[in-house]
């Protein structure tokens, strides 16, 4: 029987650094021989991909936020049926960049919907699959918001305002806290250097818990 592949997540505020420390980490375990798929919400799928750019577009109007939150998810179940759950059961360790911990920070922290709500998608669309481990690169506000800014054109989320982010930053720390064990926090204020060694430990811990679990 194949052991089933370990589902990693990345998240925290916008350009912290969650896709570099991704491609670091696939790097990391693509030299360890471990399988890896490599993904992001929202999108992931062909899918998954045109509602990215329907939520991500700049808009005269304002986009309702259960709007918003019913887009996510309908992301996330197509993502989860044709692209995480396959790749899991077949062994294949899963890296995605963002995932429901970013609904949570996003459309009820920042948005300010009912946690429950988030909750209720939450367990209708996956049921009992959750991230393995999440990493939580976590960053003041502002020094996110400069190194995004070095990437070019600001997206819908991007604009938003300083208040939003705080709460987006803060959900996301609350969330680590509550959590039973499964957020590594990744301080990404620090120089790349750092974060990479941080990266390191996280990446030699998963390998060795994976290893004793399975045997290998
Ligand atoms: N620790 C760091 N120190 C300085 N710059 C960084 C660091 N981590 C990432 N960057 C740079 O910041 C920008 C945003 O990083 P990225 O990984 O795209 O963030 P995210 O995926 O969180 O939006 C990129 O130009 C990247 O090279
Ligand atoms: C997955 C997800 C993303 N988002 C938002 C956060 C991001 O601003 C945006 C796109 O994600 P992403 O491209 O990862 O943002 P960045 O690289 O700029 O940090 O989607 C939500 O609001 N809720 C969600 O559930």
């Amino acid at each position: 029987m194949t052991t089933r592949g370990l589902f990693i997540t990345f998240e925290g505020g916008e350009g912290v650094g969650k896709s570099t420390a991704l491609e670091y980490l696939q790097r990391y375990l693509g030299a360890a021989g471990i399988p890896v798929q490599v993904t992001r919400e929202p999108g992931g799928t062909p899918l998954g991909e045109e509602i990215r750019q329907v939520l991500l577009s700049v808009r005269d109007s304002p986009v309702d936020p259960l709007a918003e939150l019913l887009l996510m998810f309908a992301a996330r179940s197509q993502h989860l049926t044709e692209k995480i759950c396959p790749s899991l059961e077949q062994g294949i360790w899963v890296l995605c960049d963002r995932f429901t911990d970013a609904s949570y920070a996003y459309q009820a922290g920042g948005r300010q919907l009912p946690m429950q709500w988030v909750q209720q998608l939450e367990e209708l669309v996956q049921g009992d699959l959750h991230p393995d481990c999440t990493l939580l690169l976590d960053a003041p506000v502002e020094t996110g918001i400069e190194r995004a800014r070095g990437r070019g054109e600001l997206d819908r989320f991007e604009r938003e305002q300083q208040a939003f982010f705080q709460r987006v930053r803060d959900t996301y720390l609350r969330l680590a806290r509550e959590s039973s064990g499964r957020y590594r926090l990744v301080d990404a204020s620090q120089p790349l250097e750092s974060v990479t060694s941080q990266l390191e430990e996280i990446g030699r811990d998963l390998v060795r818990c994976w290893s004793e679990e399975s045997g290998t």
